[in-house]
């Protein structure tokens, strides 16, 4: 089986580099294409991915075209590539605010599976939190299949295509959210006195074993919290302060204003 990507940037790079790591596909039969020749030549020779000529060769070629191009090139591309489509090749689309509907009518009368996703770039390193929804044209079989890809990346979740934009805001953009709240961390530490290198490590770990902590409990966060705020201590005096300056509207404001920025794309 051949899977090409139309656009390798961040996140295509991100969901090749996980494949690669797992040896899910032959470095040849993955395929890339993108706006500039020297960017895609340059990563076909450094990965050993096929480096295909046009959008038309690479969906000519792969059997399953992951459209990873930012929202506002999609239908141009749609355009370009439509004519050597067909119902037994599965489009996968990541751009965020793009519906099926409007995927599916830009290509016309044609009934081409399709699976949108919404994947993370912690796919890289196989923590990826991927939700997926289809349309009709897509079988059982070959919606299970892509769907398998993602889970060795993984966690995957089947989700109707409305919670798409709180999907985005909670997995698809709350990385950044969280290497902006590491760093914050980190140059705390730095402010006391410690090495940027050692704040961040500090900082990362307790990030990273709080969050596999929540994922092992059926404990509610807000009881985890409680867990560590001994009386008059130290946790609490700071989370009262954390508070004080809008933590927690920081955070729902943050969410609020990429959902409406994901429903706004089209
Ligand atoms: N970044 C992320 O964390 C996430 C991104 N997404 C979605 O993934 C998609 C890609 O995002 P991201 O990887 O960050 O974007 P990037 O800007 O990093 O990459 C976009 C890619 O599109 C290519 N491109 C632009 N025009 C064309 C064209 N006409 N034909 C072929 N390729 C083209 C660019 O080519 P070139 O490199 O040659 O300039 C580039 O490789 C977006 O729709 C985004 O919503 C979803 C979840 C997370
Ligand atoms: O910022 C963006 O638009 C994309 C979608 C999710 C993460 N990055």
């Amino acid at each position: 089986m051949k899977i090409g990507f139309i656009g390798v940037g961040n996140m295509a790079k991100s969901i090749i580099a996980g494949w690669l790591a797992k040896k899910t596909f032959r470095p040849e039969d993955i395929l890339v294409h993108s706006a500039h020749r020297n960017n895609y030549e340059k990563y076909a020779k450094e990965t050993g991915v096929t480096a295909c000529d046009s959008n038309t060769v690479l969906a000519q070629e792969a059997d399953i075209i992951l459209l990873a191009v930012k929202p506002f090139v999609l239908a141009s591309i749609i355009d370009e590539i439509s004519d050597v489509m067909n119902e037994n090749k599965l489009i996968i689309s990541m751009a965020s605010g793009v519906s099926l509907a409007e995927i599916e009518s830009q290509f016309k009368d044609k009934k081409i599976p399709i699976i949108r996703i919404m994947p993370n770039v912690n796919v890289e390193i196989n923590e990826g939190m991927t939700a997926f929804v289809r349309n009709s044209s897509v079988t059982d079989i070959a919606y299970e299949q892509a769907k398998s890809l993602f889970d060795s990346l993984g966690r995957t979740l089947e989700i109707p295509e409305k919670d798409f934009s709180i999907f985005v805001a909670l997995a698809g953009s709350s990385p950044a959210y969280i290497y902006y709240f590491i760093d914050a961390m980190a140059r705390s530490g730095v402010k006391y006195g410690l090495t940027k290198k050692q704040a961040t490590e500090i900082s990362a770990q307790a990030v990273l074993g709080s969050a596999q902590k929540v994922l092992a409990t059926t404990k509610s966060p807000m009881d985890m919290v409680d867990d560590v705020c001994s009386p008059g201590g130290t946790t609490i005096a700071g989370l009262l302060a954390m508070e004080e300056a809008g933590f927690m509207t920081a955070v729902v404001k943050g969410i609020d204003a990429t959902v409406l920025k994901d429903q706004a794309t089209h």
